[in-house]
């Protein structure tokens, strides 16, 4: 079925050829891309499709309520932007039109640590809460710095990313000749960007070159101390989809963990994001909140998610969708439409407050979220 858009764009998919439209092809290329086959980017969204829904009936939906609260701040939606760097690719006011977009929902945004406006300039801007993402950088100093900053600046947590010791093989920034144009810049990590950052060169992906110039890989469980010894902030780890690690992580008092493939853009072949979820899930064992990003893109798919564990959705790339297609207005109308929907499909699943998501509602409850079984080949399974 093909969308035809009349006025405003009535889903989130419709604001990606908008943007598509507005955007150099190579930019977009670099948003929509994932790691080598893509099969990551798009598993993260057959999931969703796969697992389906058990309303409830005769439970009163008159009001449905999707407020709640997100590391113990109220939110008016189980949402939040997910950390994306330099959002001026996607529009000219950058993180300060995500900020001020996620604030009128009350939904926190993850600033990137490569983002393109300083941290006190986006803090500035915020009516809504921030955190910080980090990369784990070679210079320790920089790091340190820059989590001082943005705790002066207000900033609300530190979102440490460990899926990325390298970037992942990101075939289309390849083929594309993705650079930054000269004017867009990386001013927290001030002096430290190196000219690759603008260059490039055929047959390697001049963002990967510069990001592998920053990010430390020796990233390790020990070094969680040191985060921890040098802020007060909660500490978030995004990119865990092993139970193991998630055990590990919630044993050391982590804060909450973000059940992340990047967005199909680091392991390709890496498991979908709601498939990873009830693992880890169990795994944590209440002990601290679970998130997830991955291929969110209405409604169902919050629902989907929560019903199977998670606390919140963080979303990606159809926020860069709204900016390049209609800046601030543009994301803060994804945002409201990923509420709008999950308000639409609570009442129609007869759900009428977030704690009624519970996995009885998903088919087969939480096993749904697995992968299909495989075909059973022995004597019994054929019967
Ligand atoms: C253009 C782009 C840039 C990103 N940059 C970062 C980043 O700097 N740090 C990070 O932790 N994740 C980064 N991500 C991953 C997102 O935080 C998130 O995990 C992913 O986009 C979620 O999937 P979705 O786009 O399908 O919603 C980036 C994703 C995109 C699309
Ligand atoms: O593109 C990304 O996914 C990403 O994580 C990143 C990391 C460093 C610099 C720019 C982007």
């Amino acid at each position: 079925m093909t969308a035809t858009t009349v006025g405003r764009p009535l889903t989130i998919e419709e604001y990606a050829p908008l943007a598509r439209a507005r955007l150099p092809e190579a930019t977009w290329h670099y948003f929509e891309g994932g790691a080598g086959t893509e099969s990551t980017v798009e598993a993260n969204r057959a999931a969703f499709r796969r697992v389906r829904i058990r309303p409830r009936v005769l439970s009163d939906v008159s009001h449905c309520d999707t407020s709640t609260t997100i590391l113990g701040e109220p939110a008016s939606a189980p949402l939040g932007v997910a950390p994306m760097a330099y959002h001026e690719l996607a529009c000219e006011e950058g993180e300060v039109a995500t900020v001020r977009a996620a604030g009128e929902l009350r939904v926190p945004t993850v600033v990137g640590i490569f983002a393109s406006r300083s941290f006190e300039r986006i803090a500035e801007h915020a009516t809504g809460p921030v955190w910080l993402q980090l990369y784990w950088l070679h210079r320790r100093g920089v790091l340190e710095r820059v989590v001082r900053r943005a705790e002066d600046a207000g900033f609300r947590a530190l979102v440490l990313t460990v899926d990325t010791p390298r970037l992942g093989r990101r075939l289309r920034e390849a083929r594309h000749g993705f650079h930054l144009p000269p004017h867009i810049t990386a001013p927290n990590l001030d002096g430290e960007v190196t000219g690759f950052l603008h260059e490039h060169e055929d047959g390697s992906s001049a963002l990967s070159r510069h990001a592998d110039a920053f990010i430390d890989p020796s990233l390790n469980w020990s070094d969680l101390d040191w985060l921890r010894s040098r802020t007060r902030l909660p500490i978030v780890l995004k990119g865990v989809l092993s139970a193991a690690d998630a055990a590990r992580a919630a044993d050391l008092g982590v804060d909450a963990l973000i059940v992340s493939n990047h967005g199909g853009r680091q392991l390709d072949g890496a498991s979908a994001t709601l498939d990873a979820l009830p693992d880890v899930v169990r795994a944590v064992a209440g002990r601290c909140p679970v998130f997830l990003d991955g291929g969110v893109r209405g409604g169902t798919d919050v629902l989907k998610a929560l019903a199977a564990g998670a606390r919140a959705v963080f979303v990606g790339r159809p926020v860069l969708w709204g900016l390049a297609a209609a800046g601030e207005a543009g994301a803060r109308d994804v945002l409201t439409l990923l509420r709008d929907e999950l308000e639409d499909a609570m009442a129609l699943a007869g759900c009428p407050s977030l704690d009624s998501l519970t996995p009885d509602l998903l088919d087969r409850g939480a096993a749904a979220v697995a992968p299909a079984a495989s075909y059973d080949e022995s004597p019994e399974g054929r019967r």
